[in-house]
């Protein structure tokens, strides 16, 4: 359970923080009565001085002595009742209950989502200063908005200390710099500025050193071609030239089965090669509705192939993913009916012809850096591969279906060939992944820019290039293309 990385379960989570309101309400309405009690107590006594004299003559009335026996009995029992009820452990809210009934965020889920905000301002260029009053706003076609909450001097300080920590020292710089400012007129102190002072003299420090020590500046850390590398060379912003525009077609098209003469669908290139293209209106909002639904239970912290030969999860993908296979649920199937009518490929994963659909959620800055879909080593690792993927053969194509809007951020780009293509719920993008000889398109590299504002959900339909060979015959010659769908 990882709050960063998926929007449905901070959903949750902004439910359990309202039970955990209204429980701390009752809590402090309560204790206010109590506490009215005992204040009544405690001022209740009349002013009586220290002298024996005084006191003498306090007790000395009737009802000045009446009163104190009853302060002294019926009152303190009333107190006493307030601070056992106060003091009894099933009064007290158990926050640690909550935090583990609820499954409440981790500091490794701040520590996540203090970098994904890293990570969009990195990518949408947003301006710090608007960043702290809690305004996103960019240089690029994304039109600002404004958050409800602002980033307090302490926020600041942890954003600098994350920068720190992925290497980005000028960043951190800015922001220990913005952290003071912002600790200058805060109202609710919420760090003092020596503390802010200290980490950026060091921030400073480790940033001049490093340019000491390196004298090329052209040489680059790796930590900084972690992010940086995301959307070169073109950028989410930059669009391409004109020029490898203008043959790119809108259409309508016919797919693969007469039923589709009837209804044809919307496609629209987005390049010739390789070969993408998003067709709008395949899928329904109540199919939509039906997928989100179904895999919600088994969102699972997507993964990624890694450097160790495994899979595993980490910053270069945040979202939650899951399965749907055929025999899952009858929608599988009728959207597995509807691929096989349009693209004319074979679709079912018991057939070993595509892999299940995987449904995936991206949260807060979620993303996908750029990657390439094809496997390339499943020819050369035959023996080692499981039943599927040795029958299956390598992602001939991949669809993509846009289960969501997204309201900013969120692009699928291919920055080798400069296409962008926008979240449209409803709509997928396809493309070819392999040549016609077998061999991955390196062309293809793609990612998904973070999610800037929204929920993005995608689900995944990847074509093996094994059951395929009858209707996509493939080519000696390494140089031939799939042009079209
Ligand atoms: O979500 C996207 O836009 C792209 C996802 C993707 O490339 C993948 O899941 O392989
Ligand atoms: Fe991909």
């Amino acid at each position: 359970h990882e709050y960063f990385t998926a929007t449905t379960s901070l959903i949750n989570l902004l439910q359990s923080e309202h039970t955990i309101i209204n429980v701390l309400q009752d809590y402090v309405s309560g204790v206010e009565k109590h506490i009215e009690v005992i204040k009544q107590f405690i001022n209740s006594r009349r002013s009586v001085g220290e002298e024996v004299d005084e006191m003498a003559d306090y007790v000395a009335n009737p009802i000045q002595a009446y009163s104190l026996i009853k302060r002294m009995t019926i009152d303190l029992k009333a107190v006493e009742e307030s601070t056992q009820v106060m003091a009894t452990p099933d009064y007290v809210p158990n926050i640690s209950y909550f935090r583990s009934a609820f499954y409440l965020p981790q500091e490794s889920d701040l520590h996540g989502a203090a970098n994904a905000l890293l990570l969009l301002q990195e990518t949408y260029k947003l301006n710090m200063s608007a960043m702290v009053r809690g305004f996103l706003q960019s240089n690029g076609p994304i039109s600002p908005f404004q958050a409800e909450e602002q980033l307090t001097a302490r926020d600041c300080l942890y954003l600098g200390k994350n920068s720190f920590n992925q290497g980005h020292y000028d960043n951190a710089i800015d922001w220990f710099k913005t952290a003071l400012t912002k600790a200058e007129d805060e109202h609710n102190i919420t760090v003092s500025r020596e503390e802010i002072q200290a980490f950026l003299d060091i921030a400073v420090y480790a940033h001049n050193e490093i340019l000491k020590e390196r004298k090329d500046i052209s040489i680059m850390p790796v930590i900084f071609f972690k992010h940086y590398f995301l959307f070169s060379p073109l950028g989410p912003f930059q669009l391409r030239p004109l020029e490898w525009e203008k043959n790119l077609r809108c259409r309508y098209f016919k797919g693969y089965h007469p039923y589709l003469l009837l209804q044809p669908i919307k496609l629209e290139e987005k390049s010739k090669k390789p070969y993408i293209a998003q067709l709008y209106d395949v899928i329904s909002d109540k199919e939509i509705r039906k997928m989100q639904n179904l895999s919600m239970p088994y969102l699972q912290r997507s993964t990624h192939y890694g450097y160790s030969g495994f899979y595993e999860a980490s910053q270069k993908r945040t979202s939650a993913n899951t399965w749907l296979a055929e025999d899952q649920d009858p929608l599988a199937e009728r959207l597995d009916n509807r691929l096989k009518m349009i693209t004319g490929m074979a679709s079912r994963y018991r057939h070993y012809e595509a892999e299940a659909y995987q449904i995936a959620n991206y949260g807060i800055g979620g993303h996908y850096v750029p990657h390439q879909d094809f496997i390339q080593s499943i020819k050369d690792n035959l023996f080692q591969l499981d039943d599927f993927e040795a029958r299956a053969g390598d992602r001939i194509a991949t669809w993509m279906f846009y289960l969501s809007d997204v309201e900013a951020g969120g692009a699928t780009v291919f920055p080798y060939v400069g296409a962008v293509v926008r979240p449209k719920k409803g709509s997928a993008v396809f493309w070819w992944n392999l040549k016609r000889n077998g061999e991955g398109d390196a062309m293809t590299y793609h990612g998904a820019c973070p999610v800037l504002r929204g929920s993005k959900w995608v689900s995944n339909k990847w074509f093996r290039v094994n059951a395929q060979m009858f209707r996509k015959p493939c080519s000696l010659n390494e140089d031939t293309y799939f042009t079209d769908l």
